[in-house]
C-alpha cells in the first residue's frame, strides 16, 4: 500500500448560514488518481480552497504526508475549471507562468517547459496566442503549466466541463495515457462518471450540500484504461449512487 499523502478526516465548512461540507474524511495515497465526484454546488471547489489555503475548515483535520497541512503550504499545483490562459500572452508565456511565480526567471522556466511541448501536443505552437488554439490544445497548455510547477500533487477542478463531447473524450484519453507515464499524484473534481471511472484509482461521490461522503468506489484496473465492461459497471454504479441523491432545494 502506498503511504498516504492527503488525509481528510472528519473536515467541516460552512458560509454563513450555508453548512457546505459535513464530516468530509478522505485521503488520496501516494502516486493515486482519485477523484471526486457531486451535484453542482455541493462543494467539491470548496475541499480544493481548503487544501490552497484560500480559507480554512471549521472542524476536522487535514494532513499531508502526516503531517497537519499549513494554510501556506506549497503541496498543491492547481488547475482551475476555466483554463485560465492570459490571452495577452504567447502560448510558451502563459505555461511558465507558475515558474515565474516561484521566482524562476523567464529563460529558465523557459528551458523547463520546451521539452514537454512535444508530449502536451503543442509543439509548433508556442508562439501563438490562446485565442489561437482549441479549446483541448488551451487545456493541455494549462496543464502543462500545473505539471511544470512539480508539485506534490495536482489539483484539477473540472478540467474538460467546457469543452464538447467528442473533445472531452480525446482529452480524456490523452491524460489516461499521460497519467500512465508519470503517475502524478492526482486529486480531479469532476461532473462526468465515465471520465472518473476512465482515470480513476478511487472515486468519491459526494452528496448534496451540506456535502457528506456517500460512496467511496476503488477501481483496481490497469492505467491506461479502455471502454470495457468493467468500466461500464463502475459508471452504472456511480450513476445508480448520484441518481439516489436528493437535489438541493435552492437548485
Ligand atoms: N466564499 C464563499 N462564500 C460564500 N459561499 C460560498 C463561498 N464559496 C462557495 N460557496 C457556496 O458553497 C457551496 C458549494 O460551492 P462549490 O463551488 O464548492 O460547489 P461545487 O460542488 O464545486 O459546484 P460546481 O460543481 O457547480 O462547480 C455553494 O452553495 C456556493 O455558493
Amino acid at each position: 500500500m502506498s503511504p498516504m499523502r492527503l488525509e481528510l478526516q472528519h473536515v467541516s465548512k460552512r458560509f454563513g448560514n450555508v453548512a457546505v461540507l459535513d464530516d468530509i474524511s478522505l485521503d488520496v495515497p501516494k502516486g493515486a488518481f482519485v477523484s471526486i465526484l457531486g451535484p453542482s454546488g455541493s462543494g467539491k471547489s470548496t475541499i480544493l480552497k481548503l487544501l490552497t489555503g484560500a480559507f480554512g475548515s471549521d472542524g476536522g483535520q487535514i494532513s499531508f504526508d502526516g503531517a497537519p497541512l499549513d494554510p501556506s503550504n506549497r503541496h498543491f499545483a492547481f488547475m482551475p475549471q476555466r483554463d485560465a490562459l492570459m490571452p495577452w500572452r504567447r502560448i510558451l508565456d502563459n505555461t511558465t507562468l507558475g515558474l515565474e511565480v516561484a521566482g524562476l526567471s523567464r529563460g529558465e522556466a523557459r528551458q523547463k517547459v520546451l521539452p514537454l511541448f512535444a508530449e502536451f501536443g503543442l509543439e509548433g505552437f508556442e508562439q501563438h496566442y490562446p485565442a489561437q488554439l482549441s479549446g483541448g490544445m488551451r487545456q493541455r497548455a494549462a496543464l502543462l503549466r500545473t505539471v511544470v510547477q512539480q508539485r506534490d500533487m495536482l489539483l484539477l477542478d473540472e478540467p474538460f466541463g467546457a469543452l464538447d463531447a467528442l473533445t472531452r473524450m480525446k482529452m480524456q484519453r490523452w491524460l489516461a495515457g499521460m497519467w500512465a507515464r508519470h503517475r502524478w499524484t492526482v486529486l480531479l473534481i469532476t461532473h462526468d462518471v465515465r471520465e472518473a471511472a476512465l482515470l480513476s484509482d478511487r472515486v468519491y461521490v459526494l452528496s448534496s450540500r451540506p456535502a457528506r461522503v456517500v460512496r467511496q468506489l476503488d477501481i483496481p484496473l490497469d492505467h491506461p484504461r479502455a471502454a470495457s465492461d468493467a468500466i461500464a459497471r463502475c459508471e452504472q454504479a456511480l450513476l445508480e449512487t448520484l441518481f439516489s441523491l436528493k437535489e438541493n432545494p435552492d437548485d
